[in-house]
């Protein structure tokens, strides 16, 4: 085989972060349909224990999409582990172009590009590191977190997201403040230009910049020993997602939409994340609804359950402060009571209230003024 033969080719791989509910699943979706040509394989993290990201990407897993499960990629996997990923889907069968990594919505990015600095394969190249900002909760979320501003200094390129949310002005004072060393870039539904994307290899000075060293906080030169699953300079103990916790939900009985309405209108001020798919049984025989929970943003998708699948209630909630019993204990007590006669139509009024506008939004027919949904806010 000549060294520029097919298996010295270098694989980018692109580090793709950003808060939780910003529009990573979204934005790599978008990717994944319009990579015209360009073969994508990648790794998504989910922080709760059900893999929903992992569900949602289009195809799903198989053999270009790799889920590296319950918890943040940071911390619940060390760099030997990602290897072992990088290995598969880099390797010349594989025959994939580029690979992004979907970090979880709170995972620390530079932990993540200082694994795959560290990856041990030659196959595998340092792609950049891109972060999703949402447009519409970046300062709320800034004011709880003012650590995302590290985040997004070492960032390569930044996608401002949920532009239709917000007015000029607003996306004007979030482009100042975001300014920094990265290029931003402005988007609704993750739609960015794929070639932008790829081509957005780190210069070389960013990558000169990317050095271990240079990647560790103050916090993390001091911080010495972690669990096992931190390396060196982990830093732990200030990584956004020890303030968090994570719910997991199913069920196999379908859920009454009334009831699960009176819990979603009434979710607790840090529950910021909901994720995953309801089933209403007789409610709405054919369709699951995906359901998304974003701050105080909430969205259902209903699409025709795919043949062959288990109908089930399946849901993530993170937060931080909550009750996670308390929260367990009222999503049961949202368990349809055994079926009495036909379902009452108005029932599900209150959740179709949060389908239609999304599907008005996707296609871009309202405007930001339109945005909130009734309840939002
Ligand atoms: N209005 C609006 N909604 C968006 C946009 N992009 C994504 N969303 C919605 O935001 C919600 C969260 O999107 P995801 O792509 O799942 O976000 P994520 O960053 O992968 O979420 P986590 O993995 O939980 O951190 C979904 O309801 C999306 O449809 C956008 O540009 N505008």
């Amino acid at each position: 085989m000549s060294p520029t033969g097919p298996t010295q080719q270098q694989i980018p791989v692109v580090v793709l972060a950003g808060f939780l509910g910003s529009g990573k699943t979204t934005l790599l979706n978008h990717l994944l349909r319009a990579s015209r040509g360009t073969r994508i394989g990648a790794i998504v993290n989910d922080f709760g224990s059900i893999e929903i990201d992992a569900m949602t990407v289009a195809g799903q897993l198989g053999d270009s999409t790799l889920s590296l499960g319950n918890g943040c990629l940071c911390c619940a996997v060390d760099a030997s582990e990602l290897d072992v990923y990088l290995e598969k889907l880099t390797r010349p069968a594989a025959r994939l172009d580029v690979v992004v990594i979907e970090a979880s919505g709170l995972a620390e990015p530079q932990e993540l590009v200082r694994m795959v600095l560290a990856s041990e394969n030659p196959r595998v190249v340092y792609g950049g590191l891109v972060e999703v900002v949402d447009a519409a909760e970046y300062e709320a979320t800034r004011e709880r977190h003012p650590e995302i501003d590290r985040h997004l200094a070492v960032a390569d390129l930044v996608v401002l997201n949920k532009t239709d949310r917000v007015s000029r002005a607003a996306l004007d004072r979030l482009r100042a403040c975001l300014g920094g060393a990265a290029s931003v870039v402005e988007s609704a539904y993750g739609r960015v230009d794929p070639e932008l994307f790829f081509d957005r290899r780190p210069s070389a000075e960013r990558v000169g910049q990317l050095a271990f060293e240079d990647l560790l906080d103050e916090e993390d030169q001091h911080d010495g020993e972690h669990g096992d699953h931190c390396g060196p300079g982990c830093g732990h103990a200030a990584h956004l997602h020890t303030a968090y916790e994570s719910v997991a939900f199913t069920s196999a009985a379908p859920m009454d939409p009334r009831r699960l309405m009176a819990f979603l209108d009434s979710r607790p001020e840090g529950l910021y994340r909901i994720k995953g798919f309801v089933d209403f049984g007789a409610f709405d025989a054919r369709n699951r609804y995906g359901v998304h929970a974003v701050g105080r943003f909430l969205r259902f998708y209903p699409e025709p359950w795919p043949p062959g699948e288990e109908r089930l209630t399946q849901l993530v909630l993170i937060g931080s402060g909550i009750d996670v019993e308390g929260l367990h204990k009222s999503l049961e007590a949202a368990v349809a009571p055994a079926p009495q006669g036909a379902p009452d139509e108005p029932a599900m009024w209150g959740v179709l209230r949060y389908v239609q506008r999304a599907e008005a939004e996707e296609t871009g027919e309202l405007g930001a003024a339109d945005d909130e949904a009734p309840g939002d806010g």
